[in-house]
């Protein structure tokens, strides 16, 4: 039973001895089923045309031809010994031996792609604390930093939350083709400086991007599923408002309006990849939950490749 199984497994790992499905396979993770345990001499059969034996004493005999009988110089002997004994050095080499060819150090899968996170929602939800707390806790991860014609808030530092630029200097910027994409947002422009995400992704960094419900949705048209769409909202619209009133930058009008805004951009959610609820009190937990998203992005197979 333990060589059938054996057996099974040489075949196939031969062929690919690391790709992901084999692991539980490969021989090499799996020592109970070390041929040495086998009492007879048997034959299995390597890939296309390579045969081998494996003796009671745990000596493996390799030929290149399908049949052990067409060999007239009889096989190679390599003895596989024991872990026990030799060590996982000296099976290694052994094992190495027997095959014939040397185990690759190489990744078995590339490194993955770097992501463009694009976290969008209502105003007041939430966006920029998150993101601030997202690059405080996870390193190869890069804010792009937007330029906006609009005033500087207190405590806003220029070239850390936004780049801060005059309205002629905005509009020379949309003309040289410089913005991935560009917004007038209740009066002031918003956009995303092309050559900073280019500089990071060469970096081999993760980029996120912060956007209104509208700016996401030209980046959708322009990078498609090349990018992963995150929608951020509060668990009320009662929990979000009285975050706005407490963050003490709006206006009365101001307020009216972002609030109207945010009951029309709910609309929009079925347009993104993920949903992040902010709950009052845990930012904690929604950054737990992006970081999340980002690792199972990570881990596809299929990887999204974004060009800008
Ligand atoms: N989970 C949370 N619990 C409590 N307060 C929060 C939470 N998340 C954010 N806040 C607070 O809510 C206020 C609004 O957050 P923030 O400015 O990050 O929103 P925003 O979505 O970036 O808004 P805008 O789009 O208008 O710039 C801030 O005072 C912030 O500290």
């Amino acid at each position: 039973m333990l060589l059938r199984r054996f057996c099974f497994s040489t075949s196939k790992s031969y062929m690919n001895p690391f790709l992901p499905s084999s692991r539980s396979t490969n021989p090499l993770a799996n020592s109970r089923s070390y041929p040495i345990f086998s009492s007879n001499f048997k034959t299995l059969r390597l890939g296309f045309h390579r045969t081998k034996s494996i003796s009671s004493q745990g000596f493996v005999s390799v030929y290149s031809t399908n049949s052990t009988m067409d060999d007239p110089r009889g096989p190679e002997v390599v003895p596989i010994p024991h872990p026990d004994t030799s060590g996982r050095a000296g099976v290694f080499r052994a094992l190495e031996a027997s095959l014939g060819c040397t185990f690759s150090s190489q990744p078995i899968v590339p490194n993955p792609n770097p992501l463009i996170v694009v976290i969008s929602g209502p105003s007041g939800v939430g966006k920029d604390a998150v993101i601030k707390r997202l690059t405080e806790v996870r390193e190869n991860l890069h804010f792009v930093v937007t330029a906006t014609s609009r005033a500087k808030r207190p405590g806003e530092v220029d070239g850390k939350d936004y780049f801060f630029v005059s309205k002629e200097e905005f509009v020379r910027m949309i003309e040289k083709n410089e913005l991935l994409e560009y917004a007038l947002v209740y009066g002031d422009y918003k956009g995303i400086p092309k050559q900073q995400i280019r500089d990071y992704m060469a970096k081999g960094c993760d980029i996120v991007l912060r956007v209104d419900i509208q700016g996401a949705a030209t980046l959708r048209r322009i990078l498609r599923n090349s990018a992963v769409f995150v929608f951020l909202v509060a668990e009320s619209e009662e929990a979000l408002v009285k975050r706005l009133i407490g963050r003490k930058t709006e206006t009365v009008e101001a307020l009216l309006m972002r609030v109207a805004s945010a009951r029309e951009e709910l609309r929009h959610l079925k347009e993104f990849d993920y949903v992040v609820v902010n709950k009052e009190g845990d930012l904690e937990g929604s950054v737990k939950l992006l970081e999340s998203i980002i690792d199972a992005e990570k881990a596809k197979v299929q990887q999204r490749r974004a060009i800008i």
